[in-house]
């Protein structure tokens, strides 16, 4: 098993680690490096070497996983190379939104860099994760990377950086998106008298047997199953046409705009 670093001991990386763990049962000696070794410790109960140090983190691998936030990415990399790394015969990983390739290699010289976007659902095996390749990476390498990330979820592999960034905003912000949605109807529920317990449980079997809906009815259109739902002249349409007047696709188009809007600009800002 090549070596294992995550930089930055966060969420994301978490989803990851824990991925990997469930799959590689021989993944033991995975670095993960962050300013707090006390945020650490989840990582070293499953047998993670953790450390302070970016840079020993980074020494002692292969394959090198960016965990940090774009707006910190630059430094890290600046600390990587300042103290030496050589990033000739290592993989980086960066999962950094809005942070491209040739930035990243600019700061580090590194060869082989792979750009992903997960998103949390990864921390279930129910995640999307984009992934994009750049040429120099072999076969070999494209197969060791995409088995460390298989086990969050759906692989989607992607031609271009600008694929990357849309599937940050579809796949990667989209869970919060929903959960936005979930969180309005859970107080609709209160506000009709239901209790925070009751209203809770309503909002996961509604996700729930929505998204197993639309999956146990994979040849149907989406908009089938709405109108399954719109009995002619009742309530549902009622409902359905106040989303009309408050511009719900219109809504949703900006919603992403915004997120590719932001990623265009952390593109010009590293
Ligand atoms: N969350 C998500 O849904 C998604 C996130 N991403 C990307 O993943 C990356 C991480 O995001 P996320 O996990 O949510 O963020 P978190 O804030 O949870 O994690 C960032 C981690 O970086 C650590 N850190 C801060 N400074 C340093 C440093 N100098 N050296 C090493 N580690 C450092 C932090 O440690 P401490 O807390 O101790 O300060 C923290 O553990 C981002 O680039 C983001 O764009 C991509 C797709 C989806
Ligand atoms: O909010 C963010 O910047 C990251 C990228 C996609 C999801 N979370």
């Amino acid at each position: 098993m090549s070596k294992i670093a995550f930089i930055g001991g966060g969420n994301m990386s978490s989803c990851i680690f824990d991925g990997i763990k469930r799959a590689h049962k021989d993944a033991d000696d995975i670095y993960v490096s962050g300013p707090h070794l006390e945020k650490l410790a989840k990582f070293a109960d499953k047998k993670a070497k953790i450390t302070t140090s970016n840079v020993e983190a980074a020494k002692e691998s292969d394959i090198i996983f960016l965990g940090v936030k774009p707006q910190m990415l630059t430094s890290v990399l600046q600390e990587l190379k300042d103290n030496g790394i050589d990033f000739s015969a290592k993989i980086l990983v960066s999962m950094a939104a809005g942070f491209k390739i040739a930035s990243i290699r600019r700061l580090t010289a590194a060869p082989y860099i792979v750009r992903i976007m997960p998103s949390t659902p990864a921390k279930i095996g129910l995640g999307i994760t984009g992934i994009y390749f750049e040429n120099g990476i072999d076969d070999k390498n494209k197969k060791l990377i995409s088995s460390l990330l298989e086990p969050l979820g759906m692989l989607c592999r992607l031609n271009s950086e600008e694929g990357i960034n849309a599937i940050g905003a579809l796949a990667g912000s989209a869970p919060a998106f929903l959960y936005r949605f979930f969180e309005a109807v859970e107080h609709e529920c209160i506000r009709y008298g239901f209790s925070q317990s009751d209203a809770r449980k309503i909002v996961e079997q509604l996700g729930l047997g929505t998204s197993s809906m639309v999956i146990h009815n994979h040849e149907t259109p989406i908009s089938a199953l709405r109108e399954a739902v719109t009995s002619k002249g009742g309530t549902t349409y009622e409902g359905l046409q106040q989303m009309t007047a408050f511009k719900f696709e219109e809504m949703i188009e900006e919603v992403f705009k915004a997120c590719m809007k932001k990623t265009h600009l952390f593109e010009e800002m590293f």
